[in-house]
Protein backbone atom coordinates (compact mmCIF):
# COMPACT_ATOMS: atom_id res chain seq x y z
CA UNK A 1 0.00 0.00 0.00
CA UNK A 2 1.17 3.50 -1.05
CA UNK A 3 0.53 6.68 1.19
CA UNK A 4 -1.47 8.90 -0.26
CA UNK A 5 -1.02 12.75 -0.96
CA UNK A 6 -3.20 16.10 -2.35
CA UNK A 7 0.49 16.74 -3.42
CA UNK A 8 4.08 15.60 -3.43
CA UNK A 9 6.98 18.11 -4.44
CA UNK A 10 10.53 16.70 -5.44
CA UNK A 11 13.10 18.44 -4.48
CA UNK A 12 13.58 21.28 -1.84
CA UNK A 13 14.73 24.29 -3.81
CA UNK A 14 13.25 27.79 -4.08
CA UNK A 15 10.58 26.29 -6.58
CA UNK A 16 9.53 23.42 -4.28
CA UNK A 17 9.85 25.57 -0.89
CA UNK A 18 7.18 28.26 -2.79
CA UNK A 19 5.34 25.40 -3.86
CA UNK A 20 5.20 23.97 -0.18
CA UNK A 21 4.51 26.85 1.33
CA UNK A 22 1.45 28.01 -0.78
CA UNK A 23 -0.44 24.51 -0.79
CA UNK A 24 0.17 23.89 2.71
CA UNK A 25 -1.41 27.44 2.98
CA UNK A 26 -4.34 26.17 1.10
CA UNK A 27 -4.61 23.19 3.43
CA UNK A 28 -3.45 20.47 0.94
CA UNK A 29 -1.91 17.27 2.43
CA UNK A 30 1.52 17.65 0.94
CA UNK A 31 4.46 15.07 0.93
CA UNK A 32 8.13 17.01 0.30
CA UNK A 33 10.97 14.67 -0.76
CA UNK A 34 14.54 16.30 -0.79
CA UNK A 35 17.77 13.99 -1.34
CA UNK A 36 19.83 16.61 -0.05
CA UNK A 37 19.21 19.92 1.71
CA UNK A 38 15.81 22.34 2.21
CA UNK A 39 16.77 25.55 0.23
CA UNK A 40 18.21 23.92 -2.68
CA UNK A 41 21.27 24.79 -4.90
CA UNK A 42 19.99 28.59 -4.10
CA UNK A 43 20.19 28.60 -0.37
CA UNK A 44 23.63 27.06 -0.10
CA UNK A 45 26.07 27.11 -3.50
CA UNK A 46 24.54 29.47 -5.18
CA UNK A 47 22.52 32.61 -4.80
CA UNK A 48 23.32 33.15 -0.96
CA UNK A 49 26.90 32.57 -0.34
CA UNK A 50 27.91 34.25 -3.66
CA UNK A 51 25.60 37.47 -2.66
CA UNK A 52 27.19 37.38 0.93
CA UNK A 53 30.80 37.14 -0.17
CA UNK A 54 30.30 39.78 -2.98
CA UNK A 55 28.75 42.46 -0.29
CA UNK A 56 31.80 43.35 1.35
CA UNK A 57 34.02 43.21 -1.68
CA UNK A 58 31.48 45.80 -3.43
CA UNK A 59 31.76 47.70 -0.09
CA UNK A 60 35.45 48.02 -0.27
CA UNK A 61 35.18 48.97 -3.83
CA UNK A 62 32.84 51.47 -3.14
CA UNK A 63 34.81 53.30 -0.18
CA UNK A 64 38.11 52.90 -2.18
CA UNK A 65 36.26 55.19 -4.88
CA UNK A 66 34.54 57.48 -2.39
CA UNK A 67 36.32 60.08 -0.27
CA UNK A 68 36.08 61.44 3.48
CA UNK A 69 36.06 57.27 4.46
CA UNK A 70 39.56 55.24 4.92
CA UNK A 71 39.91 52.30 2.23
CA UNK A 72 38.30 49.25 4.37
CA UNK A 73 40.13 45.88 4.69
CA UNK A 74 38.79 43.13 3.66
CA UNK A 75 38.95 40.30 6.25
CA UNK A 76 38.86 36.43 4.58
CA UNK A 77 37.52 34.98 8.36
CA UNK A 78 34.73 37.01 9.29
CA UNK A 79 33.57 37.11 5.58
CA UNK A 80 33.51 33.12 6.15
CA UNK A 81 31.86 32.99 9.07
CA UNK A 82 29.52 35.14 7.69
CA UNK A 83 29.02 33.06 4.34
CA UNK A 84 28.81 29.91 6.79
CA UNK A 85 26.45 31.22 9.16
CA UNK A 86 24.35 32.34 6.25
CA UNK A 87 24.39 28.51 4.51
CA UNK A 88 23.28 27.41 8.00
CA UNK A 89 25.99 25.83 8.29
CA UNK A 90 24.68 23.08 5.49
CA UNK A 91 22.00 22.15 8.11
CA UNK A 92 18.52 22.03 7.10
CA UNK A 93 17.06 20.70 10.30
CA UNK A 94 15.01 23.49 11.51
CA UNK A 95 13.40 23.63 8.15
CA UNK A 96 12.64 20.43 7.98
CA UNK A 97 10.96 20.67 11.47
CA UNK A 98 8.79 24.06 10.35
CA UNK A 99 7.68 22.10 7.51
CA UNK A 100 6.67 18.91 9.76
CA UNK A 101 5.30 21.84 12.25
CA UNK A 102 3.17 23.24 9.19
CA UNK A 103 1.59 19.63 8.52
CA UNK A 104 3.61 18.19 5.84
CA UNK A 105 5.33 15.04 5.58
CA UNK A 106 8.85 15.48 4.80
CA UNK A 107 10.84 12.42 3.38
CA UNK A 108 14.61 12.32 2.58
CA UNK A 109 16.03 10.47 -0.29
CA UNK A 110 16.03 10.33 -3.90
CA UNK A 111 12.75 10.64 -5.76
CA UNK A 112 11.57 9.17 -9.12
CA UNK A 113 8.62 8.68 -10.57
CA UNK A 114 7.66 4.96 -10.52
CA UNK A 115 3.80 5.18 -12.54
CA UNK A 116 1.50 8.07 -13.19
CA UNK A 117 0.78 9.33 -9.78
CA UNK A 118 3.38 7.32 -7.89
CA UNK A 119 6.72 8.11 -6.73
CA UNK A 120 9.30 5.79 -5.36
CA UNK A 121 11.88 7.29 -2.74
CA UNK A 122 14.16 4.11 -2.02
CA UNK A 123 11.95 2.03 -1.54
CA UNK A 124 8.96 4.17 -0.43
CA UNK A 125 5.78 4.49 -2.63
CA UNK A 126 3.70 8.00 -2.24
CA UNK A 127 0.91 7.92 -4.46
CA UNK A 128 -0.51 11.49 -4.86
CA UNK A 129 -3.00 13.42 -7.11
CA UNK A 130 -0.45 15.83 -8.23
CA UNK A 131 3.56 15.51 -8.33
CA UNK A 132 5.49 18.70 -8.76
CA UNK A 133 8.98 18.12 -9.88
CA UNK A 134 11.48 21.18 -8.84
CA UNK A 135 14.60 19.09 -8.93
CA UNK A 136 16.71 21.95 -10.28
CA UNK A 137 19.89 21.88 -12.02
CA UNK A 138 23.51 20.33 -12.13
CA UNK A 139 26.93 22.47 -13.36
CA UNK A 140 27.71 21.35 -16.65
CA UNK A 141 30.89 20.04 -16.93
CA UNK A 142 33.10 20.56 -20.02
CA UNK A 143 34.61 17.67 -22.09
CA UNK A 144 38.44 18.89 -21.67
CA UNK A 145 41.21 16.10 -21.74
CA UNK A 146 42.56 15.89 -18.35
CA UNK A 147 39.98 17.96 -16.76
CA UNK A 148 39.14 15.20 -14.36
CA UNK A 149 42.37 14.76 -13.06
CA UNK A 150 43.00 18.50 -12.27
CA UNK A 151 42.22 20.54 -9.48
CA UNK A 152 38.69 21.69 -10.30
CA UNK A 153 36.06 23.77 -8.48
CA UNK A 154 32.05 23.65 -9.30
CA UNK A 155 29.78 26.09 -8.26
CA UNK A 156 29.51 24.07 -4.75
CA UNK A 157 33.42 24.54 -4.15
CA UNK A 158 33.77 28.26 -5.07
CA UNK A 159 30.89 29.09 -3.17
CA UNK A 160 32.03 26.92 0.18
CA UNK A 161 35.68 27.80 -0.24
CA UNK A 162 37.49 27.87 2.98
CA UNK A 163 40.51 29.16 2.06
CA UNK A 164 41.23 31.82 -1.07
CA UNK A 165 43.51 29.87 -3.62
CA UNK A 166 46.45 32.46 -4.67
CA UNK A 167 45.58 31.92 -8.33
CA UNK A 168 42.13 31.14 -10.07
CA UNK A 169 41.17 30.08 -13.99
CA UNK A 170 37.33 30.07 -14.29
CA UNK A 171 36.06 28.58 -17.01
CA UNK A 172 32.96 30.28 -18.82
CA UNK A 173 32.43 34.24 -19.14
CA UNK A 174 28.45 34.54 -17.93
CA UNK A 175 26.86 35.47 -14.72
CA UNK A 176 28.43 32.91 -12.27
CA UNK A 177 32.04 33.95 -13.87
CA UNK A 178 31.50 37.79 -12.98
CA UNK A 179 30.11 37.40 -10.03
CA UNK A 180 32.87 34.67 -8.65
CA UNK A 181 35.73 36.54 -9.93
CA UNK A 182 35.05 39.68 -8.54
CA UNK A 183 34.74 37.76 -5.17
CA UNK A 184 37.86 35.96 -5.33
CA UNK A 185 39.81 39.14 -6.79
CA UNK A 186 38.79 40.47 -3.79
CA UNK A 187 40.03 38.64 -1.57
CA UNK A 188 42.98 38.79 -2.83
CA UNK A 189 43.22 35.78 -5.63
CA UNK A 190 44.83 36.47 -9.37
CA UNK A 191 42.06 35.33 -11.52
CA UNK A 192 41.79 35.12 -15.30
CA UNK A 193 38.16 34.37 -16.80
CA UNK A 194 38.02 31.87 -20.05
CA UNK A 195 35.18 32.68 -22.65
CA UNK A 196 35.06 31.25 -25.78
CA UNK A 197 33.01 33.61 -27.45
CA UNK A 198 34.31 37.27 -27.73
CA UNK A 199 32.60 39.14 -25.08
CA UNK A 200 31.59 38.30 -21.63
CA UNK A 201 28.01 38.26 -20.63
CA UNK A 202 27.15 36.95 -24.42
CA UNK A 203 23.25 37.14 -23.68
CA UNK A 204 22.82 40.71 -22.96
CA UNK A 205 23.75 43.78 -25.24
CA UNK A 206 27.37 43.70 -26.34
CA UNK A 207 27.23 47.39 -24.44
CA UNK A 208 27.03 45.67 -21.05
CA UNK A 209 29.94 43.32 -21.98
CA UNK A 210 32.21 46.36 -22.82
CA UNK A 211 31.08 47.73 -20.15
CA UNK A 212 31.40 44.94 -17.57
CA UNK A 213 34.80 43.96 -18.98
CA UNK A 214 36.11 47.33 -18.58
CA UNK A 215 35.17 46.98 -15.08
CA UNK A 216 36.64 43.65 -14.31
CA UNK A 217 40.25 44.64 -16.16
CA UNK A 218 40.13 47.91 -14.18
CA UNK A 219 39.79 45.71 -10.79
CA UNK A 220 42.60 43.35 -11.74
CA UNK A 221 40.30 40.27 -13.19
CA UNK A 222 42.28 39.21 -16.17
CA UNK A 223 40.01 38.45 -19.35
CA UNK A 224 41.26 36.16 -21.68
CA UNK A 225 38.16 35.89 -24.97
CA UNK A 226 38.06 34.43 -27.95
CA UNK A 227 39.67 31.39 -26.18
CA UNK A 228 38.70 27.34 -25.64
CA UNK A 229 40.24 25.47 -23.15
CA UNK A 230 41.72 21.96 -24.94
CA UNK A 231 43.69 20.21 -22.24
CA UNK A 232 43.86 20.31 -18.10
CA UNK A 233 46.81 19.25 -16.51
CA UNK A 234 47.45 18.38 -12.70
CA UNK A 235 50.81 19.44 -11.40
CA UNK A 236 50.40 18.66 -7.74
CA UNK A 237 50.85 22.08 -5.91
CA UNK A 238 49.08 23.82 -9.49
CA UNK A 239 47.09 22.26 -12.17
CA UNK A 240 47.02 23.73 -15.81
CA UNK A 241 45.08 24.76 -18.42
CA UNK A 242 46.06 24.75 -21.97
CA UNK A 243 43.97 26.96 -24.47
CA UNK A 244 43.31 26.62 -28.34
CA UNK A 245 45.87 29.45 -29.21
CA UNK A 246 48.82 27.85 -27.97
CA UNK A 247 49.10 29.32 -24.32
CA UNK A 248 48.82 28.12 -20.90
CA UNK A 249 47.53 29.04 -18.06
CA UNK A 250 48.63 28.33 -14.48
CA UNK A 251 46.21 28.29 -11.32
CA UNK A 252 45.44 26.56 -7.81
CA UNK A 253 42.12 25.92 -8.97
CA UNK A 254 40.43 25.18 -12.48
CA UNK A 255 36.60 26.76 -11.50
CA UNK A 256 33.41 25.45 -13.93
CA UNK A 257 31.31 28.45 -14.77
CA UNK A 258 30.05 26.68 -17.34
CA UNK A 259 26.44 26.62 -17.28
CA UNK A 260 23.44 24.13 -16.01
CA UNK A 261 21.90 21.07 -16.97
CA UNK A 262 18.45 19.93 -15.54
CA UNK A 263 18.26 17.16 -13.09
CA UNK A 264 16.12 15.06 -15.09
CA UNK A 265 18.66 11.83 -15.64
CA UNK A 266 17.25 8.87 -13.18
CA UNK A 267 13.57 10.62 -12.20
CA UNK A 268 11.77 8.04 -14.77
CA UNK A 269 9.89 10.68 -17.47
CA UNK A 270 10.56 9.06 -20.44
CA UNK A 271 9.16 5.26 -18.89
CA UNK A 272 6.09 7.77 -18.47
CA UNK A 273 6.27 9.35 -21.67
CA UNK A 274 7.27 13.16 -20.64
CA UNK A 275 8.93 15.09 -22.97
CA UNK A 276 12.30 16.00 -22.26
CA UNK A 277 13.97 18.61 -24.39
CA UNK A 278 17.56 17.91 -25.54
CA UNK A 279 19.42 18.90 -22.84
CA UNK A 280 17.34 17.16 -20.01
CA UNK A 281 14.66 20.12 -19.55
CA UNK A 282 11.22 19.29 -18.95
CA UNK A 283 8.94 20.41 -21.72
CA UNK A 284 6.02 22.45 -19.69
CA UNK A 285 2.88 24.44 -20.82
CA UNK A 286 1.88 27.77 -19.39
CA UNK A 287 0.59 26.81 -16.38
CA UNK A 288 4.18 24.25 -15.75
CA UNK A 289 2.17 21.78 -16.57
CA UNK A 290 4.30 18.68 -17.74
CA UNK A 291 1.54 15.45 -18.02
CA UNK A 292 -1.37 14.90 -16.46
CA UNK A 293 -1.61 15.67 -12.78
CA UNK A 294 2.44 16.49 -13.34
CA UNK A 295 4.32 19.58 -12.77
CA UNK A 296 7.69 21.29 -13.45
CA UNK A 297 8.96 24.32 -12.07
CA UNK A 298 12.24 26.20 -11.98
CA UNK A 299 15.64 25.08 -13.27
CA UNK A 300 14.67 21.80 -14.23
CA UNK A 301 12.10 23.39 -16.74
CA UNK A 302 15.63 24.89 -18.92
CA UNK A 303 13.22 28.28 -18.60
CA UNK A 304 15.43 31.26 -16.97
CA UNK A 305 17.07 29.66 -14.53
CA UNK A 306 16.70 32.08 -11.63
CA UNK A 307 15.27 31.52 -8.26
CA UNK A 308 12.17 34.23 -8.49
CA UNK A 309 11.39 32.34 -12.13
CA UNK A 310 11.39 28.47 -9.99
CA UNK A 311 9.45 30.67 -7.17
CA UNK A 312 7.16 32.49 -10.45
CA UNK A 313 6.61 29.15 -11.65
CA UNK A 314 5.50 27.19 -8.42
CA UNK A 315 2.89 30.46 -8.21
CA UNK A 316 1.38 29.21 -11.48
CA UNK A 317 2.12 25.60 -11.19
CA UNK A 318 0.09 25.86 -7.33
CA UNK A 319 -2.72 27.95 -8.51
CA UNK A 320 -3.31 25.63 -11.64
CA UNK A 321 -3.33 23.25 -8.97
CA UNK A 322 -5.84 25.01 -6.85
CA UNK A 323 -8.62 25.43 -10.06
CA UNK A 324 -7.46 29.13 -10.79
CA UNK A 325 -5.01 29.03 -13.13
CA UNK A 326 -2.68 32.03 -14.69
CA UNK A 327 -0.76 31.92 -17.49
CA UNK A 328 2.89 32.24 -17.21
CA UNK A 329 4.63 35.22 -18.71
CA UNK A 330 8.19 35.71 -18.97
CA UNK A 331 8.78 38.59 -20.76
CA UNK A 332 8.99 41.35 -18.31
CA UNK A 333 11.48 39.22 -15.22
CA UNK A 334 14.42 41.26 -14.64
CA UNK A 335 17.77 39.62 -14.66
CA UNK A 336 20.46 40.95 -12.73
CA UNK A 337 24.44 39.87 -12.24
CA UNK A 338 25.53 40.98 -8.97
CA UNK A 339 28.55 42.10 -10.16
CA UNK A 340 30.39 45.95 -9.45
CA UNK A 341 28.90 47.78 -10.71
CA UNK A 342 25.37 45.97 -10.74
CA UNK A 343 24.37 44.76 -14.27
CA UNK A 344 20.60 44.58 -14.63
CA UNK A 345 18.39 43.79 -17.79
CA UNK A 346 14.75 43.39 -18.73
CA UNK A 347 12.82 42.64 -21.51
CA UNK A 348 13.98 42.30 -25.45
CA UNK A 349 17.86 42.95 -26.18
CA UNK A 350 17.98 44.43 -30.28
CA UNK A 351 19.43 41.10 -31.65
CA UNK A 352 16.31 39.50 -29.67
CA UNK A 353 13.85 41.86 -31.14
CA UNK A 354 15.19 41.79 -34.68
CA UNK A 355 14.82 37.81 -34.80
CA UNK A 356 11.50 38.44 -33.80
CA UNK A 357 10.80 40.92 -36.37
CA UNK A 358 9.76 43.73 -34.33
CA UNK A 359 11.72 47.11 -35.35
CA UNK A 360 12.75 48.93 -32.90
CA UNK A 361 14.69 52.20 -31.66
CA UNK A 362 17.42 52.31 -28.92
CA UNK A 363 18.66 55.43 -26.35
CA UNK A 364 21.14 55.13 -24.44
CA UNK A 365 22.40 57.08 -21.58
CA UNK A 366 25.74 57.71 -20.10
CA UNK A 367 24.60 58.42 -16.37
CA UNK A 368 27.84 59.98 -15.43
CA UNK A 369 27.56 62.82 -18.17
CA UNK A 370 23.49 63.15 -17.34
CA UNK A 371 23.06 62.92 -13.76
CA UNK A 372 24.44 64.13 -10.36
CA UNK A 373 23.64 60.73 -8.90
CA UNK A 374 26.90 59.16 -9.89
CA UNK A 375 29.41 62.24 -9.01
CA UNK A 376 27.71 62.22 -5.13
CA UNK A 377 28.16 58.52 -5.21
CA UNK A 378 31.81 58.47 -6.19
CA UNK A 379 34.73 60.62 -6.61
CA UNK A 380 36.00 59.56 -10.15
CA UNK A 381 32.12 57.76 -11.59
CA UNK A 382 32.65 56.19 -14.71
CA UNK A 383 31.10 52.80 -17.17
CA UNK A 384 27.35 53.41 -15.88
CA UNK A 385 24.96 53.25 -18.53
CA UNK A 386 21.38 53.07 -18.66
CA UNK A 387 20.12 51.98 -22.52
CA UNK A 388 16.58 51.35 -23.69
CA UNK A 389 14.45 49.56 -26.48
CA UNK A 390 11.45 50.60 -27.43
CA UNK A 391 8.87 49.63 -30.63
CA UNK A 392 9.53 51.60 -33.53
CA UNK A 393 7.36 53.92 -33.44
CA UNK A 394 8.64 54.66 -30.21
CA UNK A 395 5.16 53.78 -28.14
CA UNK A 396 6.52 51.35 -25.54
CA UNK A 397 9.52 49.75 -24.18
CA UNK A 398 10.65 46.16 -25.35
CA UNK A 399 13.72 46.35 -23.22
CA UNK A 400 16.06 48.09 -20.85
CA UNK A 401 19.23 47.52 -19.45
CA UNK A 402 22.10 49.22 -16.68
CA UNK A 403 25.35 48.53 -15.54
CA UNK A 404 25.61 50.67 -12.71
CA UNK A 405 25.11 50.76 -8.71
CA UNK A 406 22.05 49.80 -7.19
CA UNK A 407 20.66 49.31 -10.86
CA UNK A 408 19.53 45.56 -9.67
CA UNK A 409 16.95 47.80 -7.65
CA UNK A 410 15.95 50.44 -9.88
CA UNK A 411 15.53 48.41 -13.14
CA UNK A 412 11.91 47.14 -11.88
CA UNK A 413 10.53 50.50 -12.83
CA UNK A 414 11.42 49.20 -16.32
CA UNK A 415 10.20 45.81 -15.64
CA UNK A 416 6.99 47.54 -14.95
CA UNK A 417 6.53 49.26 -17.99
CA UNK A 418 7.08 46.45 -20.32
CA UNK A 419 4.83 43.82 -18.19
CA UNK A 420 2.34 46.68 -17.99
CA UNK A 421 2.66 47.88 -21.61
CA UNK A 422 2.61 51.22 -20.14
CA UNK A 423 2.88 53.94 -23.08
CA UNK A 424 5.95 56.03 -23.25
CA UNK A 425 4.10 59.26 -23.34
CA UNK A 426 2.94 58.20 -19.54
CA UNK A 427 6.01 57.17 -18.71
CA UNK A 428 7.77 60.65 -19.25
CA UNK A 429 5.36 62.40 -16.89
CA UNK A 430 6.45 60.43 -14.77
CA UNK A 431 9.10 62.83 -11.71
CA UNK A 432 11.87 61.31 -10.62
CA UNK A 433 13.81 62.20 -6.99
CA UNK A 434 16.96 64.28 -7.08
CA UNK A 435 19.61 62.62 -6.86
CA UNK A 436 19.18 59.24 -8.10
CA UNK A 437 19.85 57.04 -11.00
CA UNK A 438 16.20 56.66 -11.71
CA UNK A 439 16.62 59.93 -13.34
CA UNK A 440 18.14 58.80 -15.76
CA UNK A 441 15.04 56.67 -17.51
CA UNK A 442 13.90 60.32 -18.07
CA UNK A 443 16.62 60.86 -19.68
CA UNK A 444 16.92 57.81 -22.14
CA UNK A 445 12.86 58.54 -22.49
CA UNK A 446 13.63 62.15 -24.07
CA UNK A 447 16.03 60.47 -26.14
CA UNK A 448 13.79 57.82 -27.41
CA UNK A 449 11.25 60.82 -28.03
CA UNK A 450 13.60 62.73 -29.83
CA UNK A 451 14.69 59.91 -32.11
CA UNK A 452 10.82 59.35 -32.68
CA UNK A 453 10.72 62.87 -34.05
CA UNK A 454 13.27 63.79 -35.71
C1 LIG B 1 26.81 30.48 -8.37
C2 LIG B 1 25.34 30.74 -8.67
C3 LIG B 1 24.76 31.91 -8.23
C4 LIG B 1 23.41 32.16 -8.48
N1 LIG B 1 22.88 33.34 -8.05
C5 LIG B 1 21.59 33.61 -8.32
C6 LIG B 1 21.00 34.82 -7.88
O1 LIG B 1 21.64 35.67 -7.27
N2 LIG B 1 19.70 35.05 -8.15
C7 LIG B 1 18.95 34.15 -8.85
O2 LIG B 1 17.76 34.41 -9.09
N3 LIG B 1 19.46 32.96 -9.27
C8 LIG B 1 20.77 32.68 -9.02
N4 LIG B 1 21.29 31.48 -9.41
C9 LIG B 1 20.38 30.47 -10.02
C10 LIG B 1 19.59 29.74 -8.89
O3 LIG B 1 20.49 29.13 -8.00
C11 LIG B 1 18.66 28.68 -9.48
O4 LIG B 1 17.90 29.26 -10.53
C12 LIG B 1 17.73 28.14 -8.41
O5 LIG B 1 18.45 27.49 -7.39
C13 LIG B 1 16.72 27.16 -9.02
O6 LIG B 1 15.87 26.67 -8.04
P1 LIG B 1 15.19 25.24 -8.17
O7 LIG B 1 14.21 25.11 -7.06
O8 LIG B 1 14.68 25.06 -9.56
O9 LIG B 1 16.37 24.19 -8.02
P2 LIG B 1 17.54 23.91 -6.97
O10 LIG B 1 17.88 25.10 -6.19
O11 LIG B 1 18.61 23.26 -7.79
O12 LIG B 1 16.91 22.85 -5.98
C14 LIG B 1 16.52 21.57 -6.41
C15 LIG B 1 16.44 20.64 -5.22
O13 LIG B 1 15.99 19.36 -5.64
C16 LIG B 1 16.72 18.35 -4.97
N5 LIG B 1 16.65 17.14 -5.79
C17 LIG B 1 17.20 16.92 -7.01
N6 LIG B 1 16.87 15.71 -7.48
C18 LIG B 1 16.09 15.14 -6.53
C19 LIG B 1 15.43 13.89 -6.45
N7 LIG B 1 15.47 12.98 -7.43
N8 LIG B 1 14.72 13.62 -5.33
C20 LIG B 1 14.63 14.52 -4.32
N9 LIG B 1 15.23 15.72 -4.36
C21 LIG B 1 15.95 16.04 -5.46
C22 LIG B 1 18.10 18.94 -4.84
O14 LIG B 1 18.82 18.30 -3.80
C23 LIG B 1 17.79 20.40 -4.54
O15 LIG B 1 17.67 20.63 -3.16
C24 LIG B 1 22.64 31.20 -9.19
C25 LIG B 1 23.23 30.01 -9.64
C26 LIG B 1 24.57 29.79 -9.38
C27 LIG B 1 25.18 28.50 -9.87
N1 LIG C 1 22.58 36.82 -10.27
C1 LIG C 1 21.97 35.80 -10.82
O1 LIG C 1 20.76 35.76 -10.99
C2 LIG C 1 22.79 34.62 -11.23
C3 LIG C 1 24.11 34.51 -10.84
C4 LIG C 1 24.84 33.41 -11.24
C5 LIG C 1 24.23 32.44 -12.02
N2 LIG C 1 22.95 32.56 -12.37
C6 LIG C 1 22.31 31.56 -13.22
O2 LIG C 1 22.96 30.32 -13.11
C7 LIG C 1 23.08 29.72 -14.38
C8 LIG C 1 24.49 29.30 -14.63
O3 LIG C 1 25.32 30.43 -14.89
P1 LIG C 1 26.66 30.28 -15.74
O4 LIG C 1 27.31 31.59 -15.79
O5 LIG C 1 27.42 29.09 -15.25
O6 LIG C 1 26.12 29.76 -17.14
P2 LIG C 1 25.69 30.36 -18.53
O7 LIG C 1 24.95 29.27 -19.19
O8 LIG C 1 25.06 31.68 -18.39
O9 LIG C 1 27.08 30.58 -19.29
C9 LIG C 1 27.97 29.52 -19.52
C10 LIG C 1 29.31 30.06 -19.97
O10 LIG C 1 30.21 28.97 -20.13
C11 LIG C 1 30.80 28.99 -21.43
N3 LIG C 1 31.10 27.61 -21.80
C12 LIG C 1 30.24 26.58 -21.84
N4 LIG C 1 30.90 25.46 -22.20
C13 LIG C 1 32.21 25.79 -22.37
C14 LIG C 1 33.38 25.08 -22.76
N5 LIG C 1 33.35 23.79 -23.05
N6 LIG C 1 34.53 25.76 -22.83
C15 LIG C 1 34.57 27.08 -22.56
N7 LIG C 1 33.51 27.80 -22.19
C16 LIG C 1 32.34 27.16 -22.11
C17 LIG C 1 29.76 29.69 -22.29
O11 LIG C 1 30.35 30.20 -23.46
C18 LIG C 1 29.28 30.78 -21.31
O12 LIG C 1 30.17 31.85 -21.26
C19 LIG C 1 22.61 30.72 -15.40
O13 LIG C 1 21.37 30.32 -15.86
C20 LIG C 1 22.51 32.01 -14.65
O14 LIG C 1 21.43 32.80 -15.07
C21 LIG C 1 22.21 33.63 -12.00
Amino acid sequence: MSEHYDVVILGMGPGGEAAAGQLLQAGKRVALIESELIGGECGYWACIPSKTLLRPVELALATAATPGITAGTLDWESARAWRDDMVRHLDDTKQAADYQKQGATVIRGTARLAAPGLVDVDGRRISADHIIIATGSAPERPQIEGLDQAAVWTNREVTNLSEVPARAVIIGASAVAVEVSQYLRGFGAEVTIVGRGRRILRREEPRVSTLMEEHLRSQGISLRLGATPVRASNHGTHSTLELDDGTTLSAEVITLATGRRPRTAGLGLEALGVSVEDHGAIEVDEHCRAGSGLWAVGDVTGRMPFTHVAKYQASIAVDAILGRPRTAQYGSIPRVVFGSPEVASVGLTVEQAKTQGLPVTTAVVDLTAALARPWTYEQQPSGAELGLVADAEGETLLGAWAVAPQSSEWIHQAALAIGAEIPISRLIEQVAQFPTFSEGYLTALSELQQTRTN
